[in-house]
């Protein structure tokens, strides 16, 4: 199993470039079996989470092409299978997105329960709550997930929590329904919009992406689109929390600045300069940060994504801070890998308390989900000595070439096998 090696490193300096968001890429690639003609997605990220739906997509009869370039086209008009794979499923939670397509554009959809992160126990039932009020039938069987209608009928759908994942699953599922169907309490993550704008291309009727109430419109069928992913603001965010951690002066480009107002807000505060020139950002670090407080939240709020990354900033930053995660109810693991190299902090239920250290220390650690990974490689940068990441791959499951772009940020990091 590979391992990534971070050594100290000097403040980092250069420039950097965003890739695609894995979470637009991934639910926009779900949404392409709704599509009956030629699809082009564009600055779609070379992760393994894309690798898996690309399979899931071949595996269900779409024709499926990737070139070098983040290009991917797609050709859905001979999806002739509704039931995914369980060895696929099992490797991402975003795997489950494929379930509105299917029961939509097929009648029918059978699958498993979707593996992913463990940042929590992630139950769907709000998925099933929305196939059910579009008429659909579930039944939930060890593990399987079937979902049948003879037709799917528009209905008004209230979230308990606005979940992104049901959101997205809700609003592919009713593209093809017919009447009107609406979403309340809806999440608004710019991932949402993107999957809208995508949706809408094929000739999808939906307003309100992007606020808490969704309407969509029924149509009859769909057909090709052409579509660019728009930037990851989470990779964003983690190349700023970079070049703060090590006092640096990086630009990064390809980022869309309003996805990320929080954790700009948030970095400001610890005394990091960050300058915005439409689509790239300038961020210097500072040699002594303050110590700030974070509480994860829906889009609007600060990203729970980023919240790892953040609390390797706080770690060694002046004074105590406190983190609460207020999304996932199982997402401090990160914390006892920061702890074998040198941070001092305290978990109590969804609050993490902070004391800042001088300096950490190079261990071996292992990266328990995609963003502790990014957040070990964080404190690597300027943690004494070398620190080992162990099961990289949820590094890989997220991060476009994270060392190739560390490097040339001047950071010491390689792979090793
Ligand atoms: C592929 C993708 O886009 N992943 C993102 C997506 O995950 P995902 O779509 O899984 O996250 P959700 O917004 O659905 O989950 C948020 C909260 O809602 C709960 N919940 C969710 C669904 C449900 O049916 N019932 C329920 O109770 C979850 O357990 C969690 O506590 O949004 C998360 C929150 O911004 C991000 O951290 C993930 O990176
Ligand atoms: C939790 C994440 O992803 P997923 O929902 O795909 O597990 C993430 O991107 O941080």
């Amino acid at each position: 199993m590979s391992k990534i090696v971070v050594e100290k490193s000097p403040p980092l300096k250069g420039t950097v470039r965003v890739s695609g968001a894995k979470n637009s890429a991934l639910p926009i690639l779900a949404a392409s079996l709704l599509g009956t003609e030629d699809i082009v997605l564009e600055d779609v990220p070379s992760l393994r989470d894309v690798d898996v739906i690309c399979e899931v997509l071949a595996s269900l009869g779409s024709e499926v092409e990737r070139y070098e370039n983040g290009k991917i086209k797609i050709n859905s008009a001979n999806l002739n299978k509704h039931e995914t794979p369980y060895e696929l499923m099992s490797k991402m939670r975003a795997s489950f997105l494929v379930m509105g397509p299917l029961l939509t554009r097929l009648g029918k959809a059978k699958t498993s329960l979707p593996g992913g992160c463990a940042i929590g126990t992630r139950p769907i039932d709000l998925h099933l709550k929305g196939f059910k009020a579009l008429g659909a039938e579930t039944d939930v069987d060890h593990g399987n997930i079937e979902a049948y209608a003879d037709k799917l009928i528009g209905d008004r759908i209230y979230l308990d929590f606005p979940s992104v994942g049901a959101t997205e699953n809700i609003m592919m599922a009713a593209v093809l329904a017919e009447g009107e169907t609406i979403i309340d309490n809806a999440a608004m993550e710019p991932e949402i919009v993107d999957l809208a704008n995508f949706l809408s291309k094929l000739g999808a009727d939906i307003k309100g992406a992007g606020t808490s109430s969704i309407r969509i419109n029924g149509v009859e069928r769909l057909g090709g689109a052409i579509h660019s992913v728009i930037p990851d603001r989470i990779e964003a965010g983690t190349y700023m929390v970079a070049s703060a951690i090590t006092g640096g002066d990086i630009i990064i480009e390809n980022v869309i600045t309003s996805h990320i107002k929080p954790v700009i807000a948030k970095l400001r505060e610890t005394g990091c300069e960050i300058w915005e020139n439409g689509d790239k950002l300038r961020v210097i670090g500072v040699d002594s940060r303050n110590a700030v407080d974070v509480k994860t939240l829906p889009y609007p709020g600060f990203p729970t994504d980023m919240q790892a990354q953040f609390m390797s900033l706080m770690s060694v930053s002046k004074g105590t801070s406190v983190v609460i995660e207020t999304v996932f109810e199982n997402r401090f693991m990160h914390v006892d890998e920061l702890k074998r190299m040198g941070a001092d902090i305290k978990i109590d239920g969804r609050s993490s308390i902070i004391q800042g250290v001088d300096s950490l220390t190079g261990a071996p650690v292992k990266a328990t989900d995609l963003r502790a990974g990014a957040a070990l490689i964080l404190a690597g940068l300027i943690a004494e000595g070398q620190t080992t990441i162990d099961h990289v791959y949820h590094i890989d499951r997220g991060y476009d070439g994270i060392e190739k772009k560390l490097t040339k940020l001047g950071a010491k990091i390689y792979r090793t096998e």
